[in-house]
């Protein structure tokens, strides 16, 4: 088994972990090989690399963190509380105040704007709402500012957007109200390499002014160098 502690970036002990896993594994079904997964513990706003071929388990693990899903055996614990043992309102909850998820293919509400759709978390979170520590409006106009969104497009429908222009809107969905983790499951597959790395660097910019910790899943190992740290999955095994 492939057994990660990452050490702090800034060398410090005594942070309250983001996540950690331990002894994880998972099983689809009783036809398919039992995923185990690597012990890893990522401390509070550092960013982690998740990288694998195909099929290697990267979203059932992001599944996993965001509490979608259960383990077979194993402990994860997001800022210390196993929180998926939690029933399904105290599970929305947690992840509702604590977890920004950017998906793969970016689930934004096609019928709402860019703005609104921005400021949703604080909708559905009291926590991330006063976090912003102004209104979800204000804050919603900085991060797409910020995220080199034109102001005229913030009230169109996220449909009449461009496909790097929406993954932007759902970087900013997941910003708002400095939530603890971001969880990325291959949000740039769509995109250049020059497009890739921009995002990639204002993602953990904007992650890193609100101490926020990034797991960001891909099959591309070359977006390795951006990241303090980095896991590659793999291990597949009945
Ligand atoms: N909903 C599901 N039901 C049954 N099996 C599933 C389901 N989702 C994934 N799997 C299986 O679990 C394994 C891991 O899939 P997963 O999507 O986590 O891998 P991945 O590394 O993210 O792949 P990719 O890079 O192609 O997105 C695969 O064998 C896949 O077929």
């Amino acid at each position: 088994m492939n057994s990660q502690l990452l050490s702090s970036a800034d060398g410090s002990i005594d942070k309250p972990e983001a996540i950690e896993t331990s002894n994880l594994t998972f099983c689809w079904d009783r036809l398919q090989p039992t995923l185990r997964f690597p012990d890893f513990s990522l401390p509070r706003g550092e960013h982690l690399f998740l990288y694998g071929p195909s099929g290697t388990g990267k979203s059932t693990l992001l599944s996993l963190l965001a509490g979608m899903l259960s383990p077979a055996s194993g402990v994860v614990k997001l800022l210390g509380t196993e929180f998926h043992r939690s029933d399904a309102g105290k599970r929305d909850r947690f992840r509702a105040d604590h977890i920004g998820v950017i998906f793969q293919q970016f689930n934004l509400v096609p019928y709402l704007t860019a703005e609104a759709n921005v400021t949703l978390p604080c909708k559905l979170s009291s926590r991330r709402k006063s976090a912003t520590g102004e209104s979800p409006t204000l804050a919603a106009q900085r991060l797409l500012s910020a995220l080199a969104i034109p102001e005229s497009h913030w009230q169109r429908k996220v449909t009449q957007l461009s496909i790097g222009q929406q993954q932007r809107i759902a970087a900013a969905r997941a910003l708002i109200g400095a939530p603890e983790i971001i969880l990325a499951d291959e949000p740039t597959s769509a995109l250049d390499s020059d497009n890739r790395d921009r995002f990639i660097n204002l993602l953990l910019a904007l992650a890193g002014e609100r101490n926020t910790s990034v797991v960001f899943v891909s099959h591309d190992r070359s977006l390795a160098r951006h990241f303090h740290h980095q896991i590659e999955l793999g291990q597949v095994s009945a």
